[in-house]
């Protein structure tokens, strides 16, 4: 049986996926300065690896060498591409137990959900692997007699990525396999908390036959200075950012400089609403998988959950029932439903968003206290008589604490549900189609779950609108943010 007491090594079967040099320019490296940093277990708080913390300066070779390679990887034709991608997702597939353990050691999900993630992340780099080979261009009638019109699509250069520490596999593999795909090269770095996932994708990027230097993985815990690099340096083209909207603004700043192209997934503040005509019993099931998924940390989880006046009772009671019979603990440990959360800050926020619920006219319906399982433990949380004057209702708790807002009437509900800066991920839960699609339509959203608690998937665009980002991830048209479009015009 895993947990966490045991050495996480020695809990695999390939015990080298645990790597602590950064890989760059095709080369495991350690820091120039001999600088590390620790990475804790957060069941545990032990620390469980000391990872190379890179200088801006080191990020500069690992664009150097990008800029250098990425040339003949583009030159290859998109089936010889693919064939690499589909050996590095092969790897993934084939590594997805260690790679799980790896996950839940530093990022603290349950396993059920890290070999989830693995297979969703490797999903990704199967399907780009696929696409690679349809990067199709255009022909458009010409405007005059003599003239003949082409569109090109042409890979956009070095790519850099910043991800976060909530999917430590997934969001890499979503930004880097349509890069790659697309012919360009790609520096990811990694969130510090969870760097141990990165460069274990690093290994298997290498053992496939990735190109030395065309995907490095650079750590390191100065993010602000990477961010700069990432915008300052001439040879990247295109930043690609996920997390909070605060650090995504920053980085748009950074980036008007060069004109870079940009895409950005940042913060939600989704809302899940319950009609009275739905499927209690399936309303339940929604809003425990998006709600508790990662335990709340997730930019597409519910965060504000509207129940209908008619049925507010007895979805509140069942949902209780659900949330009660969630299993918190170690992730390791089989039969948990629920880890920890990522660090102190973290518990600090559930809890300030509850005192703020409570002192509001919150009622406490389940939870709300820390769990002495650890110190980032925290019972997950239902809160009754929630109201658009509480703290949650306009910002991001990332955390397991669900407050459940009574309303009466669709139109109202439309309005508060769209009534933030945010545009991510929105739920309802109906039976009624036009109602369906009335309120499908009056989601400000760029993603609408109907009757589903789950959306998340390779074969759609995954992003949003308003302030929760710019850009699509995913689906067939994942790869035109790594591209350019070149017209010739050519007359004849
Ligand atoms: N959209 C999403 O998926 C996510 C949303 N969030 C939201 O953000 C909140 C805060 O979480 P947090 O992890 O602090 O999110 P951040 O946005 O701060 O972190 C995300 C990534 O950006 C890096 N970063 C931080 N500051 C800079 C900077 N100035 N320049 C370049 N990179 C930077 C972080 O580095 P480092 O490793 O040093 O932290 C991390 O890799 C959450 O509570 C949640 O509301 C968070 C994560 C994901
Ligand atoms: O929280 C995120 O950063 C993205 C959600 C993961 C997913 O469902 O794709």
């Amino acid at each position: 049986m895993l947990d966490s007491k045991t050495d996480l090594k020695s809990m695999l079967s390939r015990p080298e996926l645990v790597c602590t040099d950064a890989f760059v320019g095709g080369k495991w490296v350690q820091a120039k300065s001999g600088k590390t940093f620790d990475v804790t277990n957060p069941a545990r708080g032990d620390v469980i690896a000391q990872v190379a913390d890179l200088s801006r300066e080191e990020i500069a070779d690992a664009i150097e060498v990008a800029e250098q390679v990425r040339h003949a990887w583009a030159a290859r034709t998109g089936k010889d591409r693919a064939n690499v991608l589909r050996k590095w997702y092969d790897l993934m597939m084939a590594n997805q137990e260690d790679l799980a353990i790896i996950m839940t050691a530093e990022q603290g999900k349950p396993m059920v959900e890290s070999r989830g993630e693995i297979a969703y992340g490797a999903s990704f780099v199967e399907w780009f692997a696929e696409e690679a080979k349809r990067s199709y261009g255009e022909t458009i009638p010409g405007h005059m007699p003599d003239k003949r019109i082409t569109v090109i699509k042409q890979p956009i250069g070095v790519a850099a990525g910043i991800t976060p520490w909530n999917f430590p596999n997934a969001m890499i593999a979503r930004k880097v396999a349509p890069a790659l795909a697309a012919g360009c090269s790609f520096v990811i770095r990694p969130a510090s908390l969870t760097p141990l996932s990165a460069l274990a994708m690093g290994k298997l990027a290498e053992e496939a036959g990735i190109p030395a230097g065309l995907f490095s993985v650079v750590t390191s815990t100065s993010s602000s200075a990477v961010g700069k690099e990432f915008c300052e340096n001439p040879h990247v083209k295109k930043l690609t950012f996920t997390g909070s909207t605060e650090v995504g603004r920053i980085l748009l700043k950074q980036a008007a400089d060069q004109v870079m192209k940009c895409s950005m997934e940042l913060g939600g503040n989704a809302p899940f609403i319950v009609f009275d005509d739905a499927d209690l019993d399936e309303a339940v099931i929604g809003a425990i998988a998006c709600k508790f998924r990662n335990n709340g940390q997730t930019c597409v989880c519910a965060n504000r959950i509207y129940v209908q006046a008619g049925v507010y009772d007895e979805f509140a009671a069942k949902l209780k029932v659900a949330v009660e019979a969630l299993n918190m603990g170690d992730g390791l440990v089989d039969g948990t439903t629920l880890g920890p959360l990522i660090e102190p800050s973290a518990v600090e926020k559930v809890k300030e968003h509850l005192a703020d619920a409570v002192s509001k006219g919150g009622d406490i319906l389940t939870g709300g206290n820390p769990s002495n399982l650890g110190a980032l433990f925290f019972e997950p949380t239902i809160v009754t008589g929630a109201t658009k004057d509480m703290l949650v209702s306009t910002d991001e708790t990332f955390g397991p604490f669900a407050p459940l807002f009574k309303f009466e009437d669709e139109d109202d509900v439309i309005a508060l549900a769209n009534d933030t800066i945010f545009g991510l991920a929105s739920y309802f839960y109906a039976k009624d189609l036009s109602r369906v699609y009335k309120v499908a339509e009056a989601l400000e959203y760029g993603i609408v779950g109907v009757n589903t608690g789950i959306i998340s998937t390779e074969v759609a665009p995954f992003g949003g609108v308003k302030q929760s980002g710019l850009g699509r991830e995913g689906s067939h048209h994942g790869m035109d943010d790594y591209m350019e479009m070149k017209y010739i015009c050519m007359s004849v």
